[in-house]
């Protein structure tokens, strides 16, 4: 599945965000969104994952024009397809970190934890390290923990495109290269990866860094002469 933004653009109140967002993102690649404070990324990655409506342009994952969905419609499309994390995924702090993992599944009205999505969480969670604390409650979890269990949540469905906005914020440096491994491997199975961070360390590990300012995207590596 690939992801193509035509000139988004983005403004609140008349006072101008972002414009001339365009990009195209092919199967299998991660891209890193960078950008001072304030430019508009989280903006960017909630229009992306279908949470926000741009003020104009036209976001498509292959020939599925956002545009042309309502709010019932993009949340089907988001539950399908895309994988949201962000820095703070609401989680709730009585249930176990499995019960929260989970939850998802009673929005697909598919309670049951069957056998495939039982070996896919044990499969990030291993990569995470996260596979003891599964009885654990939410609120005996670190910040670090807890940011793990909303990303298995968030890759519970297989997501063809993940939007994750500073996914890796209240990590160390050790944790942060696991979620880079979890992105890899679903890069192995094809899925984009679309995140911000201000972490030199991880947008250097990205296919592709791309800068956000008022004027649309500018590409900062691969640079041109390297293509
Ligand atoms: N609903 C809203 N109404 C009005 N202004 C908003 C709204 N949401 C965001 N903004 C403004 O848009 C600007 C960009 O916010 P955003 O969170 O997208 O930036 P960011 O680049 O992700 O910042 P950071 O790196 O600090 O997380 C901010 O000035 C913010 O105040």
């Amino acid at each position: 599945m690939s992801l193509t933004l035509i000139n988004v653009k983005k403004q609140y109140n008349n006072v101008l965000l972002f414009d001339h967002v365009s990009l195209k993102a092919n199967p299998g690649e991660i891209i890193a969104l960078k950008g001072k404070s304030g430019t508009g990324k989280s903006t960017l990655l909630n229009i992306i994952a279908g949470l926000e409506k741009p003020s104009s342009g036209e976001i498509l994952l292959n020939e599925l024009s956002f545009s042309e969905k309502s709010v019932h419609e993009l949340s089907r499309v988001r539950r399908e397809y895309i994988g949201y994390i962000s820095q703070h995924t609401p989680l709730i702090p009585k249930l176990t970190v499995l019960d929260n993992i989970t939850i998802p599944l009673h929005f697909i009205k598919k309670s049951e934890v069957n056998k495939e999505i039982m070996a896919r969480i044990d499969e990030y969670a291993a990569l995470l390290e996260i596979k003891n604390l599964y009885d654990n409650k939410i609120e005996q979890l670190s910040g670090g923990e807890q940011q793990r269990v909303g990303i298995i949540r968030a890759l519970l469905h297989n997501p063809n495109l993940v939007v994750a906005d500073e996914p890796t914020a209240s990590l160390d440096d050790e944790t942060s290269a696991l979620v880079f491994e979890c992105f890899n491997h679903l890069k192995s199975k094809g899925a984009i990866i679309l995140l911000s961070t201000h972490h030199a360390a991880i947008a250097a590990k990205c296919d592709s860094i791309y800068l956000l300012t008022p004027d649309g995207l500018v590409l900062e590596s691969p640079e041109i002469s390297d293509l």
